[in-house]
């Protein structure tokens, strides 16, 4: 962290590199960037900026002049941290860090940290732990070493600074091995608690949707639960989950996960995969999209990307929510509530003053009726109740005699599933 001034004070830049396709809008993308900086409630924000580059330099990031420029920006501010909201090489991190005095984060970086601030569960804190360690190991720089700074930086290939790197990345390989234990020791754990709930048996509709969408906003208000709900970025890490009631009387579990945002680093993606399983597992996955932000298209590819890199499976169905309704004008309100009668699988919702809530209540248990899902069931003789109830309920495909009762292969709803589990807990064995 800078010495002289406070690495609390933090001025937040987004490099706009006009080469880059410009993927995000360079404004919205600057008040994300200064969102992300507010998540960490231990930073202040001094001052932000769009920097506009024809193009990026390897060694630095910026030109030598707009280095001077900022320089100047951030001695005004005081500021003693500076945030980039886009990618920093470990290289052009270390020259800047050096010529503006400064302690520098990228935007991994900083998601890193917010992350590590948010992790609640055990297994949340080992996660990001491991996803931190496997981005710093990506960054380990040869001249940036203690050994080879005394030696006045001699490059050499397998010169000591080699030796350095490679002693380095052992101590995380090392560490990083015994997280992996850890981590496996605590999902078994959430297994059996999983297993556990399982006998609870109800359908399990997930909650995505970018960060700030208003996932817990919905969730709370249709569970009637109280989740920490903030305006700040990645409120929720952990994934929460509680029984709803359908207006039909059937009941489900809903679940609340951690919002996605562009350019998640990759080794939080793969890390949360095991939280996410509720998500992966889901029987409908509900899309919450803040439909009144002005980059709500390019979030919405966002959280569809990062889906496909969990590999969520595509048969999931899956329901848009259009939230924040009430911050549209009421005629464009309208509109939005109104598309699910043309076929269009969206809905309009206000988590806040509850419009649309209804009727996603009631798209949800449709779904939950015309998604069906193929299962094969092994029953012995003294579960002829069961069998006779899936007789009933019409689910058998196929039905072949054992020397100890039936297998029987079944194409049922997710509500079927459940009340079937319900019944003959003891004939449930997937
Ligand atoms: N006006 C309005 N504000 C909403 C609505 N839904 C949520 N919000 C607000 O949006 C902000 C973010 O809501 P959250 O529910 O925390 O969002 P989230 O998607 O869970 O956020 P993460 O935890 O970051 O993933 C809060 O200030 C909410 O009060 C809505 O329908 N209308």
């Amino acid at each position: 962290m800078g010495e002289e001034r406070s690495a609390t004070r933090a001025y937040v830049l987004h490099p706009e590199i006009k080469s880059d396709n410009a993927r995000r809008h360079a404004k919205s993308a600057l008040e994300e960037g200064v969102a992300l900086a507010h998540a960490l409630p231990e930073l202040e924000v001094a001052g932000s900026q769009v920097v506009s580059l024809p193009k990026m330099h390897p060694g630095m990031l910026f030109g030598k002049g707009k280095i001077q420029e900022i320089k100047g920006w951030l001695e005004d501010a005081e500021a003693g941290l500076v945030l980039i909201d886009g990618h920093v090489s470990p290289v052009q991190q270390r020259n800047l860090e050096k010529e503006w005095g400064v302690k520098l984060l990228d935007r991994t970086g900083l998601i890193l940290e917010i992350f590590s601030d948010r992790a609640r569960t055990r297994e949340g804190v080992l996660q990001v732990e491991m996803a931190a360690l496997s981005y710093q190991r990506t960054r380990l720089v040869r001249a940036w070493t203690h050994l080879e700074r005394q030696r006045g930086g001699l490059g050499f290939v397998g010169g000591p600074g080699e030796t350095q790197v490679e002693a380095d990345r052992r101590a995380i390989d090392l560490q990083l091995n015994n997280l992996k234990k850890q981590l496996s020791k605590v999902v078994k754990t959430r297994e059996l608690h999983r297993k556990a709930r399982a006998k609870v048996p109800f359908p399990i509709v997930a909650l995505v949707g970018y960060t700030n969408a208003g996932k817990s906003t919905l969730f709370n208000r249709l569970t009637g639960a109280s989740v920490f709900v903030e305006d700040m970025l990645f409120a929720t890490l952990d994934p929460t989950m509680r029984k709803v009631d359908l207006p039909n009387g059937d009941a489900i579990i809903m679940s609340d996960t951690v919002g996605f945002i562009s350019d998640l680093p990759t080794q939080l993606v793969a890390s949360f995969r095991a939280t996410l399983e509720e998500v992966l597992e889901a029987d409908v996955i509900l899309h919450v999209r803040d439909i009144s932000h002005p980059q709500s298209a390019d979030q919405k590819k966002a959280v569809l990307d990062t889906l496909r890199q969990l590999d969520v499976n595509p048969d999931v169905p899956m329901i848009e929510v259009l939230n924040k309704i009430d911050l549209l004008a009421p005629e464009d309100a309208d509109y939005l509530q109104a598309l699910h009668k043309d076929g269009e699988n969206v809905f309009g919702t206000s988590a806040v003053t509850g419009q649309g809530l209804d009727t996603l209540l009631d798209q949800i248990t449709e779904k939950l009726k015309g998604t069906t899902r193929a299962l094969t069931l092994t029953l012995d003789w003294s579960h002829g109740g069961a069998q006779s109830w899936l007789q009933r309920e019409n689910v058998i495909e196929t039905t072949a005699q054992t020397d100890t009762g039936w297998t029987i292969d079944v194409r049922w709803s997710p509500m079927q599933a459940a009340k079937f589990e319900k019944q003959f807990p003891e004939a449930f064995a997937p």
